[in-house]
């Protein structure tokens, strides 16, 4: 399959700030892209531009060499061979699993041998097959949500697109159901879109991360890289549960700090030291005597680890974890192994 490629895109509901503004990617065949972004940074409506159920008021969508939507055309949902997953999965009541997967088939006249064969392939792919004659009602959530997927797969489709699609599980199920998606996506072979605000479900699931803020893309790389290089303090922010500091630092003094370039930050009394923003991830910060002094301000049992908050002497606040108990109120030191300069 040919790549998707959205150029310059662009959506305005109204006047004010577009929803999504100059926004360029490509993503390439049996790719799976996370869209990552906080709430309301027009995650949604990318996915519903690429679907067909927005138009764009500029730019242009592709599959390949041929034009999807632009300001002027606009290919209908039915005519892009994509699927979308919905949160609520839109399955029938009345309908078996078996029919409630083989509608899209029934709708497109597929002869019925060939679509019985489909549904008994797309069930196994979710790894239903046992429950091929049960009604929705009589399935947990993720049993739903895999009902859905099977629907998808049927169609044969080029992109799976999904809309948060386990924002209504619970925890238990939403790590049962990303090993599920994960499979889904190397079964298929789908170019597969996946929106979340969730980052840690976006690194488990995709092979390319793009984070968005305000209708804007900020970065598009691989889970490793948004997490080891991140760009900026917004996906600084967003990625990885790390504290910014802001720091002076030498010009020039590179992006990967390590700790005699950091404890030096903090005396801070040479010349020319630029204003830098620095991300410290909490398994870095480590308790160590020779550090920094830092106060605990909280500490959270998590099951096999304290989770702190620590604030430094110059008042700025950091998040670690210890093996050991630790109080709040508590005083300690810290050294700081690694930072990245944002
Ligand atoms: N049909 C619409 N009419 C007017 N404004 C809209 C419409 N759809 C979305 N918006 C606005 O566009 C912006 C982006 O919305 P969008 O739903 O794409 O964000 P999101 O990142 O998916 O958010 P969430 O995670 O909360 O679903 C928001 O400010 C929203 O209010």
């Amino acid at each position: 399959m040919a790549p998707l490629i959205l150029h310059a895109l662009e959506k305005r509901f109204g006047p004010g700030a577009p929803a999504v503004r100059d926004l360029s990617l490509t993503v390439r065949d049996g790719r799976f892209l996370a869209l990552l972004g906080p709430s309301g940074c027009g995650k949604t409506t990318v996915l519903r531009m690429i679907a067909g159920f927005e138009q764009p008021t500029d730019g242009s969508i592709l599959l390949g060499e041929r034009l999807l939507a632009d300001a002027a055309t606009m290919v209908p949902p039915e005519r892009r061979n994509m699927a979308m997953v919905f949160q609520s999965y839109a399955l029938w009541p009345h309908m078996t699993v078996a029919e409630n997967v083989g509608y899209p088939l029934k709708v497109r006249k597929v002869d019925r041998e060939r679509a019985r064969q489909k549904v008994c392939e797309a069930l196994a792919a979710v790894r239903l097959e046992a429950y091929a004659d049960r009604r929705p009602a009589a399935l947990s959530g993720g049993q739903r949500q895999r009902v859905a997927l099977a629907r998808c797969l049927v169609t044969e489709p080029d992109v799976v697109l999904l809309d948060e699609p386990l924002a209504n599980l619970d925890r238990h199920l939403r790590q049962e159901m990303e090993e599920t998606f994960r499979e889904f996506h190397a079964r298929s072979g789908a170019t597969m879109i996946y929106v979340t605000h969730d980052q840690s479900e976006a690194m488990a699931l995709a092979t390319d991360v793009a984070v968005m803020s305000e209708g804007r893309l900020l970065q598009m790389a691989s889970p490793e890289e948004i997490y080891a290089r991140p760009e900026g303090l917004v996906v600084g922010g967003l990625v990885g549960q790390g504290s910014i500091l802001s720091l002076r630092l030498p010009p020039g003094s590179g992006r990967l700090l390590d700790w005699p370039r950091l404890r030096d930050a903090f005396q801070g009394t040479e010349e020319g030291l630029m204003p830098a923003d620095v991300l410290v991830r909490p398994q870095d910060v480590v308790l160590d005597a020779t550090g920094l002094a830092a106060r605990v301000t909280s500490s959270f049992f998590e099951g096999e680890r304290y989770a702190l908050r620590l604030e430094l002497a110059n008042g700025q606040s950091l998040r670690a974890f210890s093996r050991q108990p630790v109080r709040a109120g508590d005083t300690t030191s810290v050294v700081l192994a690694s930072g990245w300069r944002l």
